[in-house]
């Protein structure tokens, strides 16, 4: 007889993290128009939420709620609609999905929301539909969908290379304090990339992370690890947004331990000792006038992982 037809789980919930990049060095445009890329990745303790729920067959529906809603498309240009139907064709999936997005990372904040998004799309997807496919087997569908998603599946600590799409884990010990001064706006990936080579020269091959940066994650010292962060795109991040100088100034004027533009910004992170510390300056900087609002936040976390089915 005929094993009976199990119906698939009604909701599958998965959170996926943001993250900040420690170090980014970056290379000449390659002919596809990417930058090669040295970087490392930390996943912070800021996620997205993704509740997948079945739909009709062929069916990919989105809602987008919390943080920034508004400035994000809720139809196929959205990265979670891209990630379901990439998923969905690879696999000759024909069932659909209702995605429901509940955004914590502000848009086009250099903190990789949207792509956050998509990793745990991807995931959602692959258990509501039954796929079975592990993290490591979505790793090339999410390098597909961007430079950022295939971090957001891995999480942790992670050197990343090519146009940021490879990833491995890195050794790394300890657990650190970050505030993250969130802008008032966003700022474009591709302008950022655009201003980059505007401002030349950049730094010559290979775009290695610096020995003292492997070794001060190794050494878990946070102490250590702040004269470590470095971003070859923060320059170009505080060309286009001159206001964000008065902010990473204030790193000194409160001692934070270092501090760094995240990815192509505008958010801003700050490396400090302790929680406490970490409370003071999420407070200072949210009565400071620079920013729109701080958030304390630690890392490394985990990537893309099932909350509930
Ligand atoms: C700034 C970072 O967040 C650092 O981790 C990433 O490099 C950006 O990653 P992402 O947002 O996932 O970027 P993608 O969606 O892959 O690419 C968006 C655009 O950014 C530029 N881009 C991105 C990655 C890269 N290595 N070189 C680039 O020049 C390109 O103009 C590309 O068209
Ligand atoms: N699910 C999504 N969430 C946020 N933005 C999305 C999403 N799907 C598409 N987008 C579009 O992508 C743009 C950038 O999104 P995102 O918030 O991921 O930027 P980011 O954090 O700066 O990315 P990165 O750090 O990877 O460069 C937005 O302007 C938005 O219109």
């Amino acid at each position: 007889m005929a094993e009976p037809i199990l119906p698939g789980p009604l909701a599958v919930r998965v959170r996926a993290p943001a993250k900040i990049n420690l170090t980014l060095r970056v290379g000449p445009a390659r002919p596809d128009g990417f930058h090669p890329l040295a970087t490392v990745y930390q996943a912070v303790s800021l996620y997205e939420e993704v509740i997948a729920m079945p739909a009709e067959p062929g069916v990919i529906d989105i809602r987008v709620s919390g943080e920034g809603a508004d400035q994000v498309p809720a139809d196929d240009r959205n990265l979670a609609h891209r990630a379901a139907a990439l998923l969905a064709r690879r696999t000759g999936m024909s069932l659909g999905v209702r995605l429901s997005i509940n955004k914590s990372v502000p848009v086009a904040a250099g903190l990789a929301g949207g792509s956050a998004d998509a990793a745990a799309t991807l995931l959602a997807c692959s258990v509501l539909w039954e796929l079975d496919l592990d993290h490591e087997e979505l790793l090339p569908l999410a390098a597909e969908l961007g430079s950022d998603v295939p971090f957001a599946l891995l999480g942790g600590t992670a050197v990343g290379s090519g146009r940021g799409e490879a990833v491995a884990p890195a050794l790394a010990r300890g657990s650190y304090h970050w505030v993250l001064a969130f802008a008032d706006g966003g700022l474009s990936t591709p302008a950022v990339y655009r201003r980059y080579d505007e401002l030349g020269p950049t730094p010559p091959e290979p775009f290695e992370v610096s020995a003292g940066l492997m070794n001060a994650l190794r050494s878990g010292d946070a102490r250590r690890l702040g004269p470590e962060l470095i971003n070859d795109l923060q320059a170009p991040a505080l060309d286009l947004m001159p206001s964000l100088r008065k902010l990473v100034a204030l790193a000194e004027e409160y001692q934070a331990l270092g501090v760094v533009v995240s990815g192509s910004g505008p958010t801003v992170a700050f490396l400090v000792e302790s929680e406490a510390d970490a409370v003071d300056l999420t407070v200072a900087l949210s009565g400071s006038g620079l920013c729109r609002s701080a958030r304390y936040v630690t890392g490394p976390v985990q990537g893309a992982r099932v909350l509930g089915v």
